[in-house]
């Protein structure tokens, strides 16, 4: 729509008169008297000469003799009145008859004179018509400004983005901007007598009702209510094409006076904002600072939030509730060798296969790098969360393959339940994490629930975090070796570094104690490399003493192996302290190879290719899968010790461990048997042909002086 506000559309106020008069006098006398109220002033003594001058333009008035040579005065009028109905005619007439003076009135004529006229007749008649003429301009110049002004209303409404109405009594739409068209797609037309119903959602009727036609004003009426509208159908709108918008209404009634001061409603008014977009803006701003972003999964707040909703309602309930964490057992190791994005996958579908274990109304939080929380609201009793746990730690068991990687997971849980591990949300969940510190110490792979000693229990661990890192830092950990006997000629073939921690206070503390620790801390690797160069330097010393040559195997951790550039910070070790690959072999468990199948065997590879012998230990009591046993370059197995204790004299050759030995011969693998105590079991190893022994039997681990003089004894 065009528009122009230009005030000067409206003439600017000039008044042309023509006099029609055939007596020259007569002309003169009223040109003078009347000259100085127009602007221009025409003369015509024919009514031809009127005719023609009419005919080239309008006058606002014309002074007209009745009687002209040529023409009626009369004909002259009609003339006059056809083509300009708003000219003002004085009549001037020698015609003194009142018939004359009627007749010209009725035929249009504004003011009548008769001649010869008193000259303040004639300027008092030509002051009434200018009077006249003003007034008639001014009113035009009026109603086309209340013109131009609706317009500009009408534009600036229609222009409104938001949506604005008026019902009538009923509630029927009486008038719609434009924006209907953009907001619902509705035509004004379509919706014009229709009730406002018709395009409130079904939902938000109830709501609507009374607020869309609202009778009250200014600080009672409706303000920025929140309800929807439906989109006429088989419309959509830009981004969002959702079948309504959210908008915030604001609408108030419409009165009209009443003669006795009273008033009358007459309708409503009311203006809707299309707040659609804000609304999704929101949703996701809220989605986000309640979720976490990789999962999708809530975060800690909403965990926290939910959480006290569900112990709001157990303690009115008199119900049951659990809490749950879950950690993923080395995950940081997967992270740290496969990258942030396999690890950032992995975390995704963990959660999914969480996730799908639970019912709707369980909260399944991320909470911290590999860390989860779990809220059963309600539960029928403790055991039904052990059902949960059980469920979840099985639907983990099958790999999980990311880009190529065949990942194994396990998760640790503690578990705490309401009320008996507490009533609020700060105990339970700090019970929950130490029942999860439990497990962790227990091997992980598992849940416990919380007991109450598992307090002091963990104190302790922390205590020993502290103090690993001193010890560390004061190198107080030592190197034991454990000889490996030959079978057939009872000599040390090999030796097994076994680590020991001196502690200022307590005295020798055993790997058991503090190794799943140091792992969990990721301590395990400073130590590891500290234990090596123990390794190292002591066997370097033996091979300068002259001392036989044996292979010394070390204890890799899962966590170490993992690390990138693994191979490479062992070689250099070897290299550093001029120590040959064969005289360091490794120890490896199957529970390591299952972390990252493909990642330890390309390792292993390395190492073994390097010159580097390779055991698997405590062999038979992991996943046992003879499968990855020939795509390993593995040199020996490592009976594990709980087989050597069955051993009875009376088994004869059908033991577990007489399988595994006809199994190593037959893959050409050297067969070491682990933790043997008595000459019986060493005899009945002895007898099934088994290769070398380790254990009590022949000897303890020895401190590094007495395993070198125990090496010097068999050099003689
Ligand atoms: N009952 C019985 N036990 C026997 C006998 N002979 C030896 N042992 C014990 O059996 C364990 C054998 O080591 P492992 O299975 O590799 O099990 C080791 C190994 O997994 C781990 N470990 C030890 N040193 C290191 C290390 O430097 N690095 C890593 N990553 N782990 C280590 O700690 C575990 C425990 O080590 P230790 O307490 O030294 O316990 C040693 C050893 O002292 C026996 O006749 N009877």
């Amino acid at each position: 729509m065009s528009y122009s506000f230009d005030d000067h559309s409206v003439p600017p106020h000039s008044i042309r008169a023509l006099i029609v008069e055939d007596e020259q006098l007569c002309l003169e006398a009223t040109r003078l008297l009347v000259g100085q109220h127009f602007t221009t002033v025409d003369a015509a003594e024919t009514g031809a000469a009127a005719y023609a001058r009419l005919e080239a333009q309008a006058y606002d008035v014309v002074f007209l003799d009745l009687m002209l040579p040529d023409a009626s005065g009369h004909e002259v009028m009609e003339f006059v009145r056809s083509r300009h109905p708003d000219t003002l005619i004085i009549v001037v007439s020698g015609d003194s008859s009142i018939e004359a003076a009627i007749k010209s009135l009725r035929g249009g004529a504004y003011d009548y004179l008769r001649k010869p006229y008193r000259p303040e007749e004639l300027i008092k008649s030509v002051r009434n018509a200018v009077q006249k003429l003003k007034l008639r301009h001014d009113n035009l110049h009026y109603q086309h400004r209340l013109q131009q002004s609706e317009q500009l209303h009408r534009l600036l409404v229609n222009l409104s983005p938001d949506l604005i109405y008026t019902l009538d009594t009923e509630g029927r739409f009486t008038y719609l901007n434009d924006s209907i068209g953009t907001m619902l797609g509705y035509a004004a037309g379509e919706l014009i007598g229709q009730h406002y119903s018709r395009i409130v959602h079904n939902e938000d009727l109830e709501l609507a009702r009374y607020r869309v036609n609202e009778r009250r004003r200014e600080g009672r009426a409706t303000r920025d209510l929140e309800l929807r509208f439906t989109r006429k159908e088989g419309t959509a709108s830009g981004s969002n094409d959702l079948p309504h918008i959210v908008a915030e209404l604001s609408s108030m009634g419409l009165y009209r006076p009443r003669p006795d001061g009273s008033e009358e409603f007459i309708g409503s008014y009311g203006v809707a904002r299309d707040i659609s977009a804000r609304k999704q803006a929101e949703a996701t701003i809220n989605f986000q600072a309640y979720h976490d972003q990789l999962t999708g999964l809530p975060n800690r707040a909403l965990f926290r939030d939910r959480l006290n909703q569900a112990l709001a309602q157990a303690k009115r309930q008199n119900g049951l509730l659990a809490v749950m964490f879950l950690d993923m057992d080395r995950f940081k190791n997967i992270n740290d060798t496969l990258g942030h994005l396999i690890g950032d996958s992995l975390l995704q579908a963990v959660g999914q296969r969480i996730r799908a274990c639970l019912r709707e109304g369980d909260t399944l939080a991320r909470v911290g790098g590999d860390e989860f929380m779990l809220l059963l609201p309600s539960i029928r009793a403790r055991d039904n969360a052990a059902l949960i746990a059980s469920k979840i730690r099985q639907a983990l068991q099958a790999p999980f393959n990311i880009e190529g990687h065949e990942l194994f997971v396990t998760m640790s849980i503690g578990i705490a339940v309401y009320p008996d591990d507490g009533d609020c949300m700060e105990t339970l969940t700090k019970h929950a994490d130490i029942a999860l510190y439990h497990t962790k110490d227990k091997g992980r792979d598992g849940y416990h629930f919380f007991l109450h000693d598992l307090n002091t229990h963990l104190n302790g661990r922390m205590t020993m975090e502290t103090d690993l890192r001193r010890g560390l830092q004061r190198e107080e950990f030592e190197v034991f070796y454990q000889p490996q006997y030959e079978v057939a000629s009872r000599r040390i073939i090999g030796m097994e570094a076994l680590v020991r921690w001196r502690h200022p206070e307590r005295g020798m503390v055993s790997p058991g104690e503090f190794i799943p620790i140091a792992e969990d801390t990721g301590l395990i690797t400073p130590l590891s490399e500290q234990v090596l160069q123990h390794v190292c330097r002591q066997t370097r010393l033996w091979h300068e003493m002259g001392l036989p040559r044996v292979s010394v195997a070390v204890n890799l951790s899962a966590n170490q192996i993992e690390q990138p550039e693994f191979v490479e910070r062992f070689m250099a070790t070897l290299l550093a302290h001029r120590v040959p690959v064969s005289a360091i072999g490794i120890e490896i468990t199957e529970s390591m190879l299952m972390r990252d199948l493909e990642g330890t065997i390309g390792k292993l590879k390395q190492l073994s290719k390097l010159g580097i012998e390779i055991s698997i230990d405590d062999f038979g009591t992991g996943y046992s899968s003879l499968s990855y046993l020939n795509r390993l370059p593995i040199d020996t197995i490592k009976i594990d010790k709980s087989f050597v204790h069955d051993i009875r004299p009376s088994n004869n050759g059908t033991s577990i461990v007489a399988g595994i030995a006809a199994m190593t011969r037959g893959l050409n693998l050297n067969l070491i048997a682990e933790g043997v105590e008595t000459e019986a079991q060493f005899e009945y190893l002895e007898r099934i042909g088994c290769h070398a022994c380790q254990g009590y039997y022949l000897s303890h681990p020895l401190d590094a002086s007495t395993a070198t003089r125990v090496l010097g004894a068999q050099a003689l």
